[in-house]
């Protein structure tokens, strides 16, 4: 990707982080308590207003007010099934963008059925996981346990011929973008794939980050009225940076989750343009 179209695009996410905070989106997420209170904390850093209601009884309700509905599948319980179920077929209705993020679908089959049983209700917006469970979703072997992505999926040279075309079906069929993170993020919307190669290794030392870009994902959906993909790839844009930044801010996990999060709520324009790197697998969109 030339200079000027990097520039363009670090443009562009930083537009986007204005309007959040101009706009105040309400972000709805329903999610596992591990991640809960960092999610709302990232929807608030980034200027938007978290909602993280989860009772069966009043999802819907809320979810007709939110302008984004983020649904996670970490720590998975009954009660959050039934209230996952009934606020994505209210977003669906009343034409709210959805997050579905597979947290843990390659170690659970109760999880990976009761995903396959929303993509039959409807598609989602975007499809998050790590590599691994993207894979798991997309049929392919998959070497993760627990939560954690397997080493042997990390995203290669080597497996790339294997994993994309496998990834643009999934995207086609459910007409979702699709955003696997990993060491390097992939943004998948159709024929077309970014890679992203922001981030930093301390975004694996605390617990949730994966579900805290879910629930950022979402608070960029909600400006997404030109792209999808551009909306989601902003949102791992500045996670990733932002993570960058904490981590020469900081001397272990704990000051790196303060110094991460004053990054993300002061990131500047000039800080994306200079540390964004991506590459393109296709062509680009962001004329
Ligand atoms: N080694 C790394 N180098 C750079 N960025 C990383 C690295 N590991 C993770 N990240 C970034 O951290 C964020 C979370 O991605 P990750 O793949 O760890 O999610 P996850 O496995 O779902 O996490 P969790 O289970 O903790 O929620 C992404 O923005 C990703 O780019
Ligand atoms: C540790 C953990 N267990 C279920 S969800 C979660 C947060 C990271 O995915």
């Amino acid at each position: 990707m030339t200079k000027e179209m990097l520039r363009k695009i670090a443009a562009k996410i930083a537009v986007l982080g204005e309007q959040i905070r101009q706009h105040r989106p309400l972000v709805h997420c329903i999610t596992n308590p591990i991640a809960i209170h960092d999610s709302a904390n990232i929807v608030l850093a980034a200027g938007g207003r978290p909602i993280m209601a989860e009772h069966p009884q009043e999802v819907e309700e809320i979810v007709r007010t939110a302008q984004v509905l983020v649904l996670n599948l970490g720590n998975i319980t009954d009660v959050r099934m039934s209230s996952m179920k009934k606020a994505f077929q209210e977003a669906l209705k009343n034409r709210v963008p959805t997050v579905l993020d597979l947290v843990g679908i390659q170690c659970s089959s109760l999880r990976l059925h009761y995903a396959k049983e929303l993509l039959e209700i409807g598609s989602p917006t975007v499809l998050k996981g790590n590599m691994s469970e993207m894979r798991k979703l997309a049929g392919l072997s998959t070497y993760g346990t627990g939560v954690d992505a397997g080493e042997k999926d990390r995203f290669s040279e080597e497996n790339e011929k294997e994993i994309l075309p496998a990834f643009y079906r999934l995207s086609e069929e459910y007409r979702s973008v699709l955003l696997v993170t990993g060491q390097e993020d992939l943004i998948i919307e159709g024929p077309h794939c970014y890679c992203l190669a922001n981030g930093d290794a301390m975004l694996g030392t605390i617990t949730g980050t994966g579900c805290m870009l879910g629930a950022l994902c979402g608070t960029y959906l909600t400006e997404a009225a030109e792209s999808r993909g551009q909306a989601v790839l902003a949102a791992a844009a500045v996670m990733g940076i932002a993570g960058e930044l904490g981590a020469e801010n900081s001397r272990g996990p704990g000051s790196f989750q303060i110094a991460f999060l004053d990054a993300l709520y002061d990131l500047q324009e000039e800080e994306i343009r200079n540390r964004l790197r991506l590459r393109e697998k296709s062509k680009q969109n962001f004329e």
